[in-house]
C-alpha cells in the first residue's frame, strides 16, 4: 500500500525539507555484507549502504536496531568494545577501512564525530578547538588563531563566544558545547562528520540550529546523522536508511521514505505503529 506523507497532507511534521539528491554524487561509503557481532550477538546483518558526498545521510530506526553501532564501524570506534567481531567490507574512499592496515589514526583524520552529549574538554573554548590541530604538531600561534576562527564561525557558534575565547567550556550552555564540539571536529578539515544523535540532548531552539549548521556543512561535508527523531531525518537528510533488528530494510531519498516507502515495516514505522 502506498502512502502518503506530505507537507500538504496527513503530517504536516513529517515534511521532507532537504533537497532531492543529486543524480549520483560521489561515494564516500561503500558498505558490503557487513556483519557484526558482540559475543554471541548478531548486531548488524548483512548491510549494504553507500553513503554520498556533500550529502546528509539519516540513519533511522527504533532503540537497539543497530543504528550507533554502524555509525561507530565508520570510524571504527567499535573496536574499543571487547569480544566485536566483523565480516564484509567498508570502503571509505575506495579502500576498506576493516582492514587491519588501514591504520585508524589516518581514518580519524578524515572522520569527524559528534556524540549525543556534548562533550567539551575541561578546558578553555581555545584549548578545545585547537586540540586537534596542535595533536597534529602544528603550534604556530598564529595558524592556531586562525583555525579557531574558522572552526566556530563554521559551527555557528563565533560571535557568541569571540570575546571569551579563554573562558572554560563547561560555562557554555548545552547547545553552544554542541556546537563547539562540532566546531573542534572542523579544526581537524575532516572529510566526514559523523553525528549519533547530535541533538537528542539539546532544547527545540538548539536542535533548531544544529540542524540549520547541518545544512550549511553539507556544502563542505558529507554527513551521516544517527537520529531517533524522524522529523529531524525528514527535515535534514537526503537519504535515510531504516534499520530494524540489525537490518536495513529500506535505503532511499529522503522524500521517498517519508511519502511512499516500499516496505510495509518502514510504513509502520514511520508512521508511529511501533518504536
Ligand atoms: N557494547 C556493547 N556490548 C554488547 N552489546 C551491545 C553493545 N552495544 C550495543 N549492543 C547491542 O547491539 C544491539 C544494537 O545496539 P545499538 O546501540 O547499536 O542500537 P541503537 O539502534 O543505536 O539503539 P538506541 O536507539 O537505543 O541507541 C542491541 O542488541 C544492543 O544491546
Amino acid at each position: 500500500m502506498n502512502m502518503t506523507l506530505t507537507r500538504e497532507k496527513e503530517s504536516p511534521a513529517i515534511a521532507t525539507g532537504a533537497v532531492q539528491p543529486a543524480a549520483s554524487p560521489e561515494k564516500v561509503y561503500e558498505t558490503s555484507y557487513l556483519n557484526l557481532w558482540y559475543g554471541e550477538n548478531h548486531a548488524l546483518k548483512n548491510i549494504n549502504l553507500d553513503m554520498h558526498q556533500n550529502e546528509v545521510t539519516a540513519i533511522i530506526g527504533p532503540s537497539g536496531c543497530g543504528k550507533s553501532t554502524y555509525i561507530k564501524t565508520l570510524n571504527r570506534m567499535i573496536e574499543l568494545v571487547p569480544d566485536v567481531k566483523t565480516t564484509g567490507q567498508i570502503k571509505y574512499r575506495n579502500r576498506n577501512i576493516l582492514d587491519q592496515s588501514y591504520k585508524v589514526e589516518d581514518l580519524r583524520t578524515q572522520v569527524g564525530m559528534v556524540f549525543q552529549k556534548p562533550n567539551p574538554f575541561p578546558k578553555s573554548i581555545y584549548d578545545n578547538v585547537v586540540y586537534g590541530p596542535r595533536t597534529h604538531g602544528i603550534k604556530n600561534k598564529k595558524i592556531l588563531d586562525q583555525i579557531v576562527e574558522k572552526s566556530l564561525k563554521g559551527a555557528a557558534i563565533w560571535n557568541e563566544v569571540k570575546d571569551r575565547l579563554h573562558e572554560n567550556a563547561y560555562g557554555l550552555s548545552g547547545g553552544q558545547q554542541q556546537r563547539l564540539c562540532i566546531a573542534r571536529c572542523l579544526a581537524i578539515e575532516p572529510d566526514v562528520i559523523l553525528m549519533d544523535e547530535p541533538t537528542s540532548a539539546l532544547d527545540p531552539i538548539s536542535t533548531l540550529k544544529i540542524e540549520e549548521l547541518v545544512q550549511e556543512l553539507k556544502k563542505d561535508f558529507s554527513i551521516i546523522i544517527v537520529t531517533h527523531n524522524m522529523q529531524q531525518a525528514a527535515r535534514i537528510s537526503d537519504r535515510t536508511a531504516f534499520f530494524l533488528n540489525g537490518e536495513v530494510i529500506e535505503y532511499a531519498d529522503t522524500n521517498t521514505i517519508f511519502s511512499n516507502p516500499t516496505d510495509k515495516r518502514t510504513e509502520d514505522y514511520i508512521t508511529g505503529r511501533f518504536g
